[in-house]
């Protein structure tokens, strides 16, 4: 299979000014700024294979958003090289353009006070669509990503998830062959979340796209991706199938409750519980230990269900674990299985 991203020692270096303290410091830097060197992504390097979702996971700063604003020419890096299809992001840009397309899920591409249809319009100028293949291209989307009711309402008035399906259906008119996809289920409530994953994953099968997704929820990894790359401080620290990163740093989830009645729940291996009132209960669940079938089978046993929830570990915390085994695996002896399993 070919490389659709190919990346060797990027890097990106920023130049901010330092703040100083007080009144003083501030009418100081406004005269005399003095700049300090903001190290935003170390030398990292990865391929990403042709019909690959990829995963670059990390939390707040880590430098996801650099990397793929380096990716598609927004940013030129500091060292380094990349290619995307073949062409050097920063250097080829609008050819690149004709093959790729961005989703970011915090800052829109269609136009605020009017309807998807004028910016898809505006889109289908932009790639040189000829009128009738936009036209159908347009249609076939709108129908898949069922946004065919609000394709003349204004997105000013469209929900965040309707909103979200416009943006994807932007991204895909020109039938690129790289999609990078920056938070695509940001703020999304947990239904119109699973709904924006189903579509990802069928375009994906469908075309044929790469995705290059970002993402701070473990859900969308463990979903979509079946390898992830974990950057931290703008440095890789892990690069592995999502099957072993599951295994090994998914293992719980928290399930919260609303009860009709209290619930007496028999004790269940793996199931701690961490919070419970009379119509409230919190439990944390290792995965490893039990599956989610079983105890999502024994709440609805014992239990009067009103609402329930489950959440993934937060990013913080999957990170922390895997800087637990790296250190794990520093300490053990050199001919040890490596960390990071690459595809
Ligand atoms: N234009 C810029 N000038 C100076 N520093 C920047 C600039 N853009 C990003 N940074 C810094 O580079 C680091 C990486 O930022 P980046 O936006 O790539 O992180 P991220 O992983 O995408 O985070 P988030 O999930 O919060 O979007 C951060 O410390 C950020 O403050």
């Amino acid at each position: 299979m070919a490389a659709a991203i190919r990346v060797e020692r990027l890097q990106k270096t920023f130049r901010v000014k330092e703040k100083r303290a007080g009144l003083r410091g501030s009418a100081e830097a406004l005269f005399r700024p003095v700049y300090k060197e903001k190290l935003a992504v170390k030398p990292i390097g990865f391929q990403v294979e042709e019909g690959e979702i990829l995963a670059f996971m990390g939390p707040n700063g880590a430098g996801k958003s650099t990397t793929i604003k380096m990716l598609t020419g927004i940013l030129h890096p500091t060292a380094g090289t990349a290619e995307v299809l073949g062409l050097c992001p920063w250097e080829e840009r609008r050819r690149l353009g004709f093959l790729v397309g961005s989703v970011f899920g915090q800052k829109s591409q269609l136009w605020y006070h009017l309807p998807p249809v004028d910016s898809f319009e505006l889109l289908g100028s932009i790639y040189e669509l000829p009128k009738a293949d936009f036209i159908r291209r347009r249609d076939e989307l709108a129908e898949r990503f069922e946004i065919t009711p609000y394709l003349n309402t204004p997105v000013r008035r469209l929900s965040l998830g309707e909103r979200m399906r416009c943006e994807i259906v932007a991204a895909l008119l020109h039938r690129p062959r790289v999609v990078f996809l920056d938070e695509p289920t940001i703020g999304l409530d947990v239904i119109v979340k699973q709904k924006i994953r189903e579509l990802i994953l069928e375009m994906n099968r469908e075309e044929g796209t790469t995705l290059f997704l970002t993402s701070h929820d473990a859900g969308d990894i463990e979903q979509l991706c079946k390898r992830a790359i974990v950057i931290n401080h703008g440095e890789i620290i892990l690069d592995e199938r999502v099957s072993r990163m599951k295994r090994e740093y998914l293992t719980y989830k928290t399930i919260e409750l609303r009860l009709r009645e209290v619930c007496v729940l028999p004790p269940l291996p793996g199931v701690r519980i961490l919070k419970q009132t009379a119509n409230g209960l919190k439990l944390n669940v290792d995965t490893s230990v039990i599956g989610m079938e079983e105890v999502l089978g024994q709440l609805v046993a014992c239990c009067k269900i009103g609402d329930v929830t489950i959440e993934d570990p937060p990013m913080e915390e999957i990170i922390a674990k895997i800087y637990e085994r790296t250190e794990r695996v520093a300490d053990r002896p050199a001919d040890s299985a490596p960390l990071a399993g690459g595809s």
